[in-house]
């Protein structure tokens, strides 16, 4: 038999649970990884090839993610095996379903994720009373639409830059991925006087060394066209965002997109990553050699689980804002700070932050 005790180490994790409904045909994954800082606070994914070790990997990124943000919050993650674009009705029969089935598991708080959204969240919260990512007309804050992690991301570029002598006003910037994140990432470091040259979606990249006006880029991307359909500019193949040669770049679509093959063909002085895992272990390995910083995802995009525990929390999109700029700007300076002393690689000076924050929660017990 399968050693179902094979992901478990110091840190987690604390539940397994696998869900079968026979009437509903569902079929779900909830993982709670640790909850030594409070209640874990982890997406709902909605796909129908997720397995229980993807679960538990992304678990275990929201413990780390969580815990460094200082949120009074543990990691966890669940999955419902199915298709997330069934007719409306058939998801919300199934997303209430799993609401129901977990409704004693009240030590996790359910979010969106891939393939659900605020009003699965508003299903879930009608059912067993707690969720985050809610609509706004039922007390959320609608982080996507405010941009919450694309905010954190400026935030994070604006503290980052001084490690390497950058100055902001005048960065030129390249954003892998023009969706809810990039979009977002691109107008807050605009706003503080970057310089957007180049922009990737999975069509195509634009690339303007003149600069690229960004409300244009949104509006015309918000109307369902391609960066490519933009006016102005060069356009190129998808991967040809790797090769610009710009101060900041920014990925902000997709695991794994940078490996020990293409690392090299980076010319960048510093990487702020939004999306998750988008560089491997060996390409964050080779940056650091080559003297790029790369701010690893749990430090740079936690502007969007730091808006949920406001919402979790009764507060407003002002405190939202507010605490995501202080919680970013705190951690990024320590994290660079120790990388500066030691010369340890980013991600593992983060991944201690971590730690140390849950080895104090568990103190304080
Ligand atoms: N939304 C959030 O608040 C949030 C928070 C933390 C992390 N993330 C992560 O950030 C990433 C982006 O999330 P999002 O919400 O912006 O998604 P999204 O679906 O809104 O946007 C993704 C964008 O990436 C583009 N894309 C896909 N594959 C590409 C490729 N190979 N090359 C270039 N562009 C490509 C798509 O065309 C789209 O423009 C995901 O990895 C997500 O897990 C999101």
């Amino acid at each position: 038999m399968d050693n179902i005790f094979r992901f478990a180490d110091e840190l987690g994790p604390a539940k397994i649970i696998h869900i079968y409904e026979r009437e509903a045909d569902l079929k779900a994954i909830v993982v709670v990884d640790n909850i030594d800082c409070g209640p874990a606070i982890g997406g709902v994914r909605m796909a129908t090839d997720v397995t229980t070790e993807e679960v538990f990997r992304l678990a275990r990124a929201m413990t780390l993610k969580n815990a460094a943000a200082d949120l009074p919050h543990g990691g966890g993650k669940s999955a419902i095996l199915a298709d997330p674009k069934q007719p409306l009705a058939d998801k919300e029969r199934l997303v209430r379903t799993f609401a129901r089935a977990i409704r004693d598991v009240t030590e996790y708080i359910p979010g969106p994720d891939m393939g659900t959204d605020e009003q699965c969240m508003a299903w879930i919260k009608e059912e067993i009373g707690r969720a985050v990512g809610l609509p706004k007309a039922i007390g959320g804050i609608p982080l996507d639409e405010i941009g919450a992690t694309g905010f954190g991301l400026s935030i994070c570029a604006e503290i980052a830059s001084k490690f390497c002598h950058l100055n902001l006003e005048g960065a030129r910037i390249v954003i892998q991925g023009f969706g809810s994140v990039g979009k977002n990432a691109a107008r807050f470091l605009t706003a503080k006087g970057a310089l957007l040259i180049g922009a990737a979606d999975s069509q195509g990249t634009l690339f303007n060394p003149l600069g690229i006006d960004v409300k244009q880029l949104i509006k015309l991307k918000n109307s369902g066209k391609s960066v490519i359909s933009y006016p102005q500019g060069d356009k190129l193949d998808r991967d040809a965002v790797i090769d610009i040669e710009c101060d900041i770049w920014i990925p902000a679509a997709r695991p794994d997109i940078i490996h020990a093959d293409n690392v090299d063909r980076l010319k960048t002085q510093l990487v702020i990553s939004g999306a998750n895992i988008p560089f491997t272990e060996a390409a964050e390995r080779i940056c650091h050699e080559r003297n790029i910083i790369v701010v690893p995802d749990f430090i740079a995009n936690a502007g969007g689980v730091i808006c949920a525990a406001v919402e979790y929390d009764g507060g407003n999109q002002t405190t939202a804002f507010e605490t995501i700029a202080k919680k970013i700007r705190y951690n990024t300076t320590l994290v660079l700070e120790q990388v500066a002393k030691t010369g340890k690689l980013p991600r593992q000076a983060a991944v201690e932050l971590a730690q140390r924050r849950i080895c104090l929660a568990r103190q304080d017990i």
